[in-house]
């Protein structure tokens, strides 16, 4: 074949997805095909182009293949042309019988919204026609294009919608057929808010104007309305049973699998979203769903309902409903749902925190039992945390993105493909079921004072944000073009917009990480340091997966048994920005206010809390949850286990509240902006007004303890001391969770780990059944182990001290960042090496060798520190009784 050939068919399988998203008809493409890849080709290749879809749209299939028999099966040449002219002419059939006195009256139709699209015909209409019906003479593709510019030219309106055609009617002669242009985002469609649910179906009204065939034995009517079944939009009593397609985390019309693949079906599509806050909380303190993440929701859910009624469609609000006294569940509303619809397929795009994925196993088997067709799919995470697996990594580094990343590298599993685009309609079914209002899921329900006013505390929350997906392509786009350029070694900064303020999006599937990754990797400035944040995303999941205890059980049993301070007074300083450091007090006023803070400043208020406060990580997790408009069980868990030293990965350093200033905001002007109050000290002491002189405050009036609150602790030095000490204590009283050759926290292994480490299947019985605890030496402090050796020493006289100080973490980001620059490829290769370098060695020691002179490796680590503790142990596991 030659390659133009190859290039042609390329562009009718590209031309067939636009069918499959109902994006183009079958007999335009059809017409199109022949236009491309003309007759004899069509006649040749056109049934293998379209043999896929006699198992994955076998509706869509027979449609085509008649479509092809029809052409191909005319013997003479004039019925050929005669074909060719009716598909060419499709456009321009409508408006020679769709005027308001042909138009059948039905009930339910309203004509304000047929008006627009009547009005919209041209004068010159008839000769049109006239001109098309003297053409049999003329060349049949140039009819075609003729044809094609022609109803642009006339129906600007169809070509701006992409419009679907909804057929109907003989089409023996081009004066009986009809066909109606179904606009997909105009204003015409808007359904005023006092317009019931049940009215609202009137929009689909529109199609009803087609008119009933008056042959209906016809053969191309016949055709036609096949190809009516496939777009859905008809109301024929033999119409498919409509999908429900459930909606949870995935609001968003881009990339969007559940929603592609229930459009393909042919069939009509009910969109529902289910409000079910028991299931939605899970077991223990998840906090899963808090204030700002529910105020975001609801905004979400409204904008994402505006989108969808741009494509004709809307979504359906539910509250999970139970029987009698039950608690309300999903499955049961979504049996009622069924029954009430007639549907008998429910599809939806996968969630990953456990007690999400039991409940979806628990309502998808039980509905398959009941004969429904039930269908999930995977587009929260790049990789589906249920699948990533260590084997040929092992456990070496886990908890680090490295290691997460080797895994994924080393056990590729499905690809991450290519983003789906968006529908331009949504075929709806004859009947809405009745909903909710969205109001009535109590997602933004404001306090009252008892005077009665609101307490609106989302104002700045809706003026910092866009809800909407449009929003998240905005916020994507403009980071693509400013921030990514500065994101690699500036990330950190307070004070500036460098990082891209998606993750919003990403929680609530507004922004598919797919998107965000060929989008990033798309853009000119590709900087690996972004393109791992996803990595860590997904890390996150399949740490919660691993680990479904995390959002409140410390993974390293010693630290369960910390002292923690219990000073609530400290805590809500802490919560409301009143600490008296105003790094701090900036970051925890901006989270307060716009429900977000970027990732250095959440590492400085999380250091403070527990390094400084001792207030467990809980705390800080809980707040995060509650206010944070991202609140993402997973990451945050992650995050705040890792900062209270009780996670697979330490932080090996400390935020000092005043020091990491000089970082994240060397001019004080994030300070400014949210202590106004100090906003009149000089750059160099904005950080520390303590140490101002009396005549300074006086003159830029602060008055420390009333303006701004004095500190409510000073001591600094001396808590991480003792934070250090308390550490050193519970490793000792606990010593079997403490691996006496590298000095390393062990941590109790998950089955499947074990699993894995131990080369066996996940769901291998041995393992459970002997009742054993495995342990697995976890990257560690490097000052911990020192403070084991030396339990009563201070802070500063540790070697490892992990506290950063202001510039010596730029050189530390740097540094990190040069090691990234080889990304991957050399931390793959690094550890390669190291595996390697491990065998040599276990070699050796079996045959009796003396071990061999190790090479000089490089440490990723502070620079300064002197390198006696590896931080990243051995991967052996252990295992207790
Ligand atoms: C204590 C603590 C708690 C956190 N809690 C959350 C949380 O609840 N929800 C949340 O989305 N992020 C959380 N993070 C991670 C990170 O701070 C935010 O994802 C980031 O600040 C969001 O801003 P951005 O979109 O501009 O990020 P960018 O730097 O532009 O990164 C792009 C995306 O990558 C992901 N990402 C970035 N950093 C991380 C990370 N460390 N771990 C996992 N994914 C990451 C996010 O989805 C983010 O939107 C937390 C970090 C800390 C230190």
């Amino acid at each position: 074949m030659s390659p133009s050939a190859d290039g042609n068919q390329a562009t009718v399988r590209q031309m067939l997805r636009e069918v499959l998203v109902g994006r183009e008809d079958p007999e335009s493409f059809f017409a199109k095909c022949v236009s491309v890849l003309g007759h004899l080709e069509t006649r040749t290749q056109f049934l293998s182009i379209i043999k896929p879809l006699s198992t994955a749209n076998t509706r869509l299939y027979s449609v085509l293949s008649s479509l092809y028999q029809e052409y191909f099966s005319q013997v003479s040449e004039d019925d050929e042309l005669e074909l060719a002219l009716a598909l060419s002419l499709l456009e321009m059939e409508d408006h020679q019988t769709s005027t308001p006195n042909q138009l059948p009256h039905q009930p339910g139709v309203r004509d304000n919204q047929s008006s627009v699209l009547l009005n919209s015909k041209p004068k010159s209409q008839g000769k049109n026609c006239t001109q098309q019906e003297d053409a049999p003479g003329r060349g049949k593709k140039a009819l075609l294009a003729q044809s094609r510019s022609r109803s642009k030219e006339t129906f600007p309106e169809a070509e701006a919608h992409k419009s679907l055609h909804i057929e109907s009617g003989d089409n023996q002669s081009l004066g009986t057929s009809q066909t109606l242009y179904v606009p997909v985002s105009s204003a015409s469609f808007t359904i005023p808010n006092t317009v019931p649910k049940c009215e609202q179906n009137m929009k689909e009204g529109d199609v009803n104007l087609s008119v009933k065939p008056r042959h209906p034995k016809n053969r191309r009517q016949r055709r036609k309305a096949a190809i009516q079944q496939i777009v859905g939009l008809t109301r024929s009593p033999s119409a498919p049973p409509p999908v429900l397609l459930w909606f949870r985390r995935d609001l968003r019309l881009c990339d969007n699998p559940a929603l592609i693949r229930s459009l393909e079906l042919g069939a009509p599509v009910i969109p529902v979203f289910i409000w079910s806050p028991e299931e939605e909380e899970g077991p223990g303190v998840t906090v899963a769903m808090g204030g700002a993440c529910k105020y975001w929701l609801h905004q979400a859910l409204s904008c994402f309902c505006a989108s969808l009624e741009r494509i004709g469609s809307h979504l359906v609000f539910l509250k999970a409903s139970g029987e009698g006294t039950e608690v309300g569940s999903s499955l049961q509303t979504l049996k009622v749902l069924a029954k009430e619809t007639g549907a008998q397929t429910v599809m939806a795009n996968a969630l990953y925190e456990p007690w999400l994925k039991e409940r979806d196993d628990v309502v998808f088997s039980s509905l398959q039992k009941e004969g429904f067709k039930c269908k999930m799919f995977h587009s929260y995470c790049l990789r589906d945390p249920f699948s990533v697996s260590t084997e040929g990594v092992g456990l070496r580094g886990i908890g680090s993105v490295s290691h997460f990343m080797s895994c994924c590298q080393q056990n590729p599993g499905a690809a991450v493909g290519v983003p789906l685009d968006p529908p331009v309609s949504l075929p709806s079914p004859a009947h809405w079921p009745q909903g909710v209002p969205l109001n009535a899921l109590g997602l933004a329900v404001m306090p009252r004072r008892k005077d009665g006013t609101i307490i609106d505390w989302a104002a700045n929350i809706r003026k910092s944000w866009d809800f909407s997906e449009d929003g998240a392509h905005a916020r994507l786009e403009a980071f693509l073009h400013d921030g990514v350029y500065r994101y690699e070694k500036e990330s950190g900064r307070a004070d500036a917009p460098n990082t891209s303020c998606l993750s919003p999006y990403l929680h609530f599937g507004q922004l598919s990480p797919r998107w965000l990754l060929w989008d990033a990797k798309g853009a000119r400035c590709r900087p690996p340091k972004f393109q791992r944040k996803l990595a860590w995303r997904d890390l996150a999941y399949w740490q919660l997966t691993l680990f479904p205890d995390l959002p409140w059980e410390s993974l390293r049993p010693p630290y369960k048994a910390l002292r923690w301070s219990t000073d609530r007074s400290h805590l809500k300083a802490w919560q409301k920005g009143k600490t008296g450091y105003p790094l701090v007090d900036a970051a925890m006023r901006q989270l307060w206010l716009t429900g977000w803070m970027n990732n250095y400043m959440r590492h400085v208020v999380a250091s403070f809390l527990i390094a400084y406060l001792h207030l467990p990580w809980q705390e800080g997790y809980r707040w995060f949850q509650d206010t944070l408009v991202d609140a993402d069980v997973a990451i945050d868990a992650m995050m705040w286990q890792n900062g209270g030293m009780c996670g697979l990965d330490h932080w090996n350093f400390v935020m000092h509240p005043v020091d990491a200033a000089m970082t994240c905001d060397p001019y004080g002007s994030y300070v400014r902006e949210w202590c106004p109050e100090l906003a009149d000290l000089p750059d160099e002491l904005i950080h520390k007004p303590w140490k101002c002189p009396a005549s300074m405050l006086r003159r830029t009036g602060v008055v420390l303890g009333q303006t701004y609150p004095e500190r409510i602790v000073t001591d600094l030095e001396e808590r991480r001391s003792k934070s250090l000490q308390d550490v050193a204590l519970v490793r000792k009283q606990f010593q079997q969770y403490v691996d006496k050759r590298s000095g390393c926290d062990l941590v109790p292994l998950p089955k499947r780990l074990v699993s894995e480490a131990l080369g066996l299947s996940h769901c291998d019985g041995v393992v459970l059944a002997e009742e054993k605890q495995f342990l697995l030496p976890v990257i560690t402090r490097m000052e911990f182990k020192h403070q084991l050796e030396d339990p009563d020493a201070d802070a500063a006289s540790n070697p490892y001290n992990a506290v950063l100080k202001g510039y010596v973490s730029r050189k530390r980001d740097e540094t990190i960042a040069f090691l990234n620059e080889r990304d991957f490829t050399a931390s793959v290769m690094y550890e390669g090496a190291q595996r390697q370098e491990r065998l040599e060695k276990d070699y050796r020691r079996m045959e009796g060798l003396h071990p061999s002179p190790s090479p000089r490796r490089r440490v990723r680590r502070t620079p300064t520190a002197k390198d006696k503790f590896s931080i990243v142990p051995g991967g052996a596991v252990a295992s207790m009784h």
